[in-house]
């Protein structure tokens, strides 16, 4: 299918430094195990594109899924010890793999695994970001991926679209590029019958309605396609536009990015803190809001006062990171507490002039808090 030039498309073809994602399913055989043409051939495309001049941080999954063959097992193991385990042997095959792939263009490999706390958390992540420019700056391709042996089911990622984007924006990158085993976002499963491929995402409004499958087709992968769609939304609104193409078409997505679909970003960059707050962060609770503190914190970007909340959900404490909810339960916002969820038990629901003197200010301070929809 063609594919009209837009300004994104023309963004990522000309993005000095680009952060490529491939999945588990690009890079292996439905059996388990590398495959060593297709692993070549990505490794190809980013080779040629640094040979026009860009930085590229390749961001890869497959280690579980390269793990597979080497332990004796048949298919992708669904308890986390197995999956560390897979990953463990996986990893080591997959870096030598890339070693020896970028070695054919006399390029050097440099492995970097990180946990969620390593870009999510804000006194970390100034660490991975001196790396990863080190090795940018010393002309080392980056090979990231989660490191899944120590990744706990609860603080997992889980899926590396969403790393993926969460490296764009520490590194400052100027484009995301995701490579899977489909060539774009559909309005519907492919697998499940006749969908169609759209072309490019401007805002929300493009992909209302989208029916995003939770599960790949070949089993080795996380996430499908809502992981890549949740990905690109985080990239998006941190200013990093997406592309999102079939593994097969890496070259063309990578030279002239004419493939797949792609999503524009939906204004300006954020700064580090309200990137953060607004997505990286983890939430520790959820704040209800009547319909008039929606419209006053979301479209007036006014502060959150307890007579606009209706309930409260986690034992969150002053300080943390909290979700704000419509009555649908339909997250519009995130920000900082001032309160601790036992003290905002008492208010809710009371005009400040009508609280003790120690609770009369802002649960949420406008300073303090994102919107991510607009009401
Ligand atoms: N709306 C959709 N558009 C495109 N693909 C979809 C959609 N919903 C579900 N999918 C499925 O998601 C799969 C990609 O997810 P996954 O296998 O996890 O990818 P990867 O291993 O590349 O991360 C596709 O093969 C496709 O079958
Ligand atoms: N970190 C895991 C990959 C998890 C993951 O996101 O997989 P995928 O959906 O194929 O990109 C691994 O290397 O096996």
């Amino acid at each position: 299918m063609s594919t009209a030039r837009s300004a994104t498309r023309d963004t990522v073809a000309a993005a000095r430094l680009v952060v490529v994602k491939v999945g588990s399913s690009s890079l292996t055989t439905a059996a388990g195990g590398l495959d060593p043409a297709r692993l070549h051939a990505l490794v190809d495309a980013v080779a040629a594109r640094r040979a026009a001049g860009s930085q590229v941080v390749l961001v890869s999954s497959g280690a579980i899924a390269a793990g597979i063959l080497p332990l004796g097992i048949t298919r992708r193991p669904r308890d986390l010890a197995t999956q560390q385990a897979a990953a463990s042997v996986g990893q080591i095959v997959l870096g030598h793999a890339y070693v020896a792939s970028f070695g054919r263009y006399g390029l050097q490999v440099g492995q970097v695994l990180l946990t969620a706390d390593d870009v999510v958390r804000r006194a970390h992540y100034r660490n991975a970001q001196r790396t990863l420019s080190r090795l940018l700056a010393l002309g080392v391709v980056p090979v990231v991926n989660e490191n899944d042996t120590v990744a706990t089911e609860e603080i997992r990622f889980g899926d590396n679209d969403r790393l993926a984007a969460l490296v764009a924006h520490l590194i400052g990158a100027d484009a995301l590029i995701l490579l899977s085993d489909v060539d774009g976002l559909y309005d519907g499963d492919p697998r499940l019958g006749a969908a169609r491929r759209i072309d490019e995402v401007a805002d929300e409004s493009d992909v209302e309605g989208v029916e995003a499958g939770a599960t790949g087709a070949s089993g080795l992968g996380t996430g499908g396609m809502a992981s890549k769609l949740a990905a690109a939304r985080l990239a998006s609104a941190a200013g990093v536009p997406v592309l999102l193409a079939a593994a097969a078409d890496a070259q063309q997505a990578l030279h002239r990015a004419d493939v797949g679909t792609a999503f524009a970003t939906s204004g300006r960059r954020l700064t580090s803190r309200r990137f953060w707050l607004g997505y990286a962060a983890d939430a520790s609770g959820v704040l209800t809001l009547d319909d008039g503190a929606v419209t006053a914190v979301v479209d007036r970007r006014r502060s959150l006062l307890a007579a606009g909340i209706t309930a409260t959900k986690g034992e969150f404490q002053a300080g943390d990171v909290v979700e704000l909810a419509d009555t649908t339960g339909k997250v519009m916002a995130r920000g900082i507490t001032n309160f601790d969820a036992a003290e905002l038990a008492t208010m809710i629901g009371h005009s400040t002039h009508n609280l003790p003197a120690n609770r009369r200010r802002e649960v949420v301070h406008a300073d303090d808090l994102v919107p991510l929809h607009r009401h």
